[in-house]
């Protein structure tokens, strides 16, 4: 792969990691890890506040909630949109919790700008190339998915459009691939967490959500993350997943995270970061 594809994603021209500052949190190569967590997507404000509070109280230091939701079917939730916004901006103002969510469209990027701390590119966003254009003329802090079929040089060449227009606080989230396996809802690629170590300076976190579609599976796929040194998580919780309008099984309950909390510290101890 050649790096001259990615000058400014790339580790050799940047050789001391980047850590993005959200608010109070640092979210990079020795920082501790970064816990965001809540539900996927913002469905009352009632459910939001009620995780925002759960998560907040048992270590997360970012709120996710989706507004806009991408959905396969036309049919699917699409999500609350500015309703959805204006909740997480409750949320905010009650817990102090700065916010991650979803952006879809380039000409909603200055509306989602007024409500997030970082602007969430999905998966199926990574090759959006007006999107990432139009991201990467703010500078409030971009999480850039990794498209569920894209190879790590697709992956930071589309993180360097976002660099190129000049918004330096970019931060990689491995959310799982296709493969023929289908137990798991994507497998999610750990080694990719390790290897983009050697290729980038940018912080690398991963969502075992997406990457499992198995609520059972998502705390032992934080700590294998945490292990091979991603800086951050991205975990959805919901108080009643199985009355989640999206993705319910991938969701884990407040007493889920709560354990889920419980076995990652050690883990994060025992490579030198603790949570923040
Ligand atoms: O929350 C994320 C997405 O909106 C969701 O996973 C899409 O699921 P779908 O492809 O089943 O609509
Ligand atoms: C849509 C989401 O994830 P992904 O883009 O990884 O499917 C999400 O986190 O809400």
């Amino acid at each position: 792969m050649p790096e001259l594809a990615y000058p400014l994603a790339s580790l050799t021209h940047h050789p001391t990691p980047t850590v993005v500052t959200v608010g109070s949190v640092q979210i990079g190569e020795g920082c501790p890890v970064v816990v965001m967590a809540g539900p996927c997507s913002v469905e009352s404000r009632e459910q939001t506040l009620t995780t925002a509070r759960a998560v907040k109280a048992l270590g997360a230091t970012v709120l996710r909630g989706g507004a806009y939701k991408p959905s396969t079917s036309p049919y699917g939730f699409q999500g609350l949109g500015i309703e959805a916004l204006e909740i997480l901006a409750e949320a905010k103002a009650e817990t102090g919790l700065p916010i991650i969510t979803e952006v879809m469209d380039p000409r909603r990027v200055e509306l989602v700008c007024g409500y997030a701390d970082i602007l969430q590119i999905g998966t199926r966003n990574m090759q959006n190339y007006d999107l990432l254009r139009e991201v990467g003329k703010t500078q409030t802090a971009v999480c850039l998915k990794r498209g569920m079929s894209a190879s790590l040089a697709e992956w930071l060449q589309a993180a360097e459009y976002i660099l190129l227009e000049g918004n330096p606080n970019v931060i990689l989230c491995e959310r799982g691939i296709r493969t023929f396996e289908t137990y798991t809802r994507n497998t999610l690629d750990l080694a990719a967490v390790a290897a983009l170590k050697s290729l980038t300076h940018l912080p690398v976190i991963v969502d075992p959500s997406q990457g499992t579609g198995r609520s059972a599976l998502v705390s032992a796929l934080c700590r294998g993350a945490v292990a091979v040194g991603a800086d951050g998580l991205l975990i959805e919780v919901h108080p009643a997943p199985e009355q989640a309008l999206k993705d319910g099984p991938q969701q884990v309950t407040p007493e889920g995270f709560a354990t889920l909390m419980t076995e990652l510290a050690p883990i994060a101890s025992a490579v030198n970061r603790g949570i923040a």
